[in-house]
Order: structure tokens, then sequence, then C-alpha cells
């Protein structure tokens, strides 16, 4: 593990010093205008009715064990004083992970709730887009994941494919999460820092989970239909995906681990039997609800993280297995693409959602994930179009549109 203190201010209350600020905004601040106040560096966890703005570095604590990272921050919290952490953990918190979790413990922490909404921000076109791998290669790999399927006896697998996208200048990061922010009102907007000067950013519907108290609520995807600007064809897709075999069951994988995961942490546990159809901009999905009480009040929202990530939506299962599949075919580490990203406070309660539908901005560049379940049913073609619709999130907040 690694904790590290940046900036001039001593750490410790003990020492005298002044802990961290809450500032809770009222009045003028809105969600959106903290979704605007943000700058790159900074971590912003927003949906338009309530968000966190988190500014400035007390200590950075990095470590590749989650349940290790996630025994460290009340400590760490104790010995800063600060109300709270935020940051990732990557896709791969396996063993033999090279990519830590980046909790930052911040200087400053803005909230706001209420409503809000925000004109959108022009951005520059990209110079060059490349998809990695082609669409043809993510094919075959889809082939070869239901190959794979029978023969390693998995039920599913979650593969993705990436953009990348080259700019003539740095990437206006700033403008690119005021317009996620402003096109999924619903959904959860986010931005973290990442080691190396990266920032991931996103717009998510899925809650890993949510710890208030004594509650954990999870609300995980699985199962997906592109949305049509065509009503007819729209309110079509929804239908076919409310009673497609291949999405329930798709679906069910991801409930059934959860449940298991969740189960040893909780003394009731609500699921509902059928999953509901949502929807965001881009996408029509499966998602079922899942409320439980705790039965020990002392573990934290991110132990709480550490325990259930990576779930089905976004790894498969079994999860060691469908991790090395994943890890074969695609061509690049997915490093905090499917991750998770939130919150932890003093009290243990926390949000942390699962980090799909982002990008990775470096300087001039920024790479785009998309990823889809793998069941035996699964087609080819339909799953390349499924990513095809996921990266419609990011996209649309470029201001651009398919064919890139
Ligand atoms: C892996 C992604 O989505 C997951 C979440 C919801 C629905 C999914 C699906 O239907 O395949 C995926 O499991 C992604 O957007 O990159």
């Amino acid at each position: 593990m690694s904790a590290d203190s940046s900036g001039a201010r001593p750490q410790t209350p003990a020492g005298g010093q002044n802990p961290p600020d809450l500032q809770k905004s009222v009045g003028p601040a809105t969600p959106a205008d903290l979704a605007a106040r943000y700058r790159r560096g900074d971590f912003l966890f927003t949906t338009a009715q309530r968000a966190l703005l988190a500014q400035g570095t007390l200590r950075t604590v990095t470590e590749t064990d989650p349940r290790r990272l996630a025994s460290a921050i009340p400590g760490v919290l104790a010995e800063t004083g600060a109300p709270l952490a935020v940051g990732v953990l990557p896709f791969d918190t396996g063993p033999d992970t090279k990519v830590p979790g980046h909790l930052v413990v911040p200087r400053t922490v803005h909230r706001s709730e209420g409503t809000s909404s925000r004109a959108r921000a022009d951005l520059p076109a990209p110079a060059r887009v490349r998809a990695v791998p082609s669409p043809e290669q993510h094919m075959a790999n889809v082939c070869a994941a239901v190959e794979a399927l029978a023969a390693r006896d998995l039920r599913k697998a979650v593969l993705a494919r990436a953009l990348d996208l080259e700019f003539d200048a740095p990437v206006p990061a700033e403008r690119v999460v005021r317009n996620l922010a402003a096109g999924n009102p619903r959904h959860f907007t986010y931005a973290a820092e990442l080691p190396g000067g990266r920032s991931l950013v996103g717009a998510t519907p899925e809650l890993l989970l949510r710890r208030t108290g004594r509650t954990v609520f999870s609300s995980p995807h699985a199962g997906s239909m592109p949305r049509s600007a065509d009503p007819a064809t729209d309110r079509a897709n929804g239908e076919a995906l409310r009673t497609s075999r291949k999405d329930q069951v798709e679906h069910a994988v991801v409930i059934d681990y959860l449940v298991e995961a969740l189960r040893p942490f909780c003394r009731t546990l609500d699921v509902p039997a059928e999953p509901e159809l949502v929807t965001t901009p881009a996408i029509w999905h499966l998602r079922t609800p899942i409320t439980g009480e705790l039965a020990d009040p002392d573990i934290t929202a991110l132990d709480l993280a550490a325990a259930l990530h990576p779930t089905p939506a976004i790894c498969g299962t079994p999860t060691e297995g469908a991790r090395e599949l994943v890890q074969e075919l695609e061509p690049f580490d997915r490093d905090y693409y499917a991750g998770a990203v939130g919150w932890v406070d003093t009290t243990g309660d926390g949000e942390w959602a699962v980090a799909i539908r982002c990008a990775e901005i470096a300087s001039t560049s920024m790479r785009l994930y998309a990823g889809g379940g793998i069941v035996p049913a699964s087609d080819p073609r339909a799953e390349l179009d499924e990513t095809t619709a996921k990266f419609r999130t990011l996209l649309a907040a470029m201001g651009l549109e398919d064919g890139v």
C-alpha cells in the first residue's frame, strides 16, 4: 500500500490544524453548477438531483488488494480529519493485478441537492478515430467467447472493445463532463483522477451499491437493446428485450451472483422476482433493484464494493475463468473501465457505481470503452451493434454520432 500526502497543509487535525472543509453548497449552487465547476484533477459524482465535487488532495492511497484498501481508509480518514475519500477501483482486482485501487482524501468537498439542467458545450472534432479491435475482429472474438463458454464451462463473459480518439489539442475534459451531466440527468456522471495524470469520465446507469446506515441498495443492469430515434422501432426494441430469453439468462447470472455475494452481509434481502425495463438515452436495459439490511453496521460501502466487484455485469461467471477469457480475447488492458467509482465517508456510508459508458482521457487523446455480456445464445452482429449503441453515451457528449 502506498499513502502519499501532497500539498502544503499539514495532515492531522491532532496537530492543531483545521479538518478539511465539508462545504454543503446551498442557494445558487445546483448539481449543474458543481458539474460546471469541475476541473481536471477534481472528483465529480453527480445526477441532476445530487452532486458531490471533491477538490484538492490531502492524501492519496493506492493498493492493488481492494479489501486491504477498504480496511485502510477509516484510519486514513481519522488521521486526516477528512469527512470522506473518493476514487476508483480497477476492473482487475485479482491476485496478479498490477493496477491499483486509487483513492484520494480531498481537501474540499462540495455537495449540492436540487434539480438542474444546463446547456451543452461545443467540443472540437477528433483528428483521428480508430476501433480497437476492428468491428470484424470484435465479432470474431464474440464467436471465440461463445465457443470458450462451452469448452470451459462458463455461464457468461463480458467482452469489450474500444474507440481511440486523437485530437490536435488537449481534450477539454471539463466540457465532456458537463455534456455528460446535461445529457444523462437520471444517471451517475463521474470524473476521477487516475494514476499518471489521466482522467476517467463517464455516465453510468448502474449502481454497484449505495450504503445508507444499515441499508444497502444495488441496481444491477444486464441485458441491453439499442434505443431508436423512431418511436415505433424504439418501443419494439424495448419489448424485444423484455421478452428475450437470451437477455433474461444474461441478467439472471448477475442477480444470482449478487444475491450470493450480499447474503453473508445482510440480515434481510429484498430481490424482486422479475427484472424491470429501464432506459438510458442510448440503451434499453433490464435491471433488478436489490435492497438489504446489513447485519454488521461496521461494514463500509467500500468494504462492500471490494466484496461485490467484479460482478458478472462486467466480467462474467465464474469470475476467475471469465476474467481469464476476457484478458485472452481483448487486445487491451481495461485499467479502470468496468471498475468501480465512488466515495465512502467516516460513517461508512457511500456510493460506488460501475465504471461503464466511459472514456479514459490522456492529454490529446481519449479511449472510449463499451462491452456486452456474452452467453451461449449471443449473436456476433447483435453484440457489435450493442457496443456501438453503448459508445453513444460518450459520443453524444462529444457532439459526435455513429460512424466515427
Ligand atoms: C459492460 C457494459 O455494460 C454492462 C451493463 C449493462 C448491460 C450490459 C449488457 O447487456 O451486456 C453489460 O453487462 C458496458 O456498457 O460497457
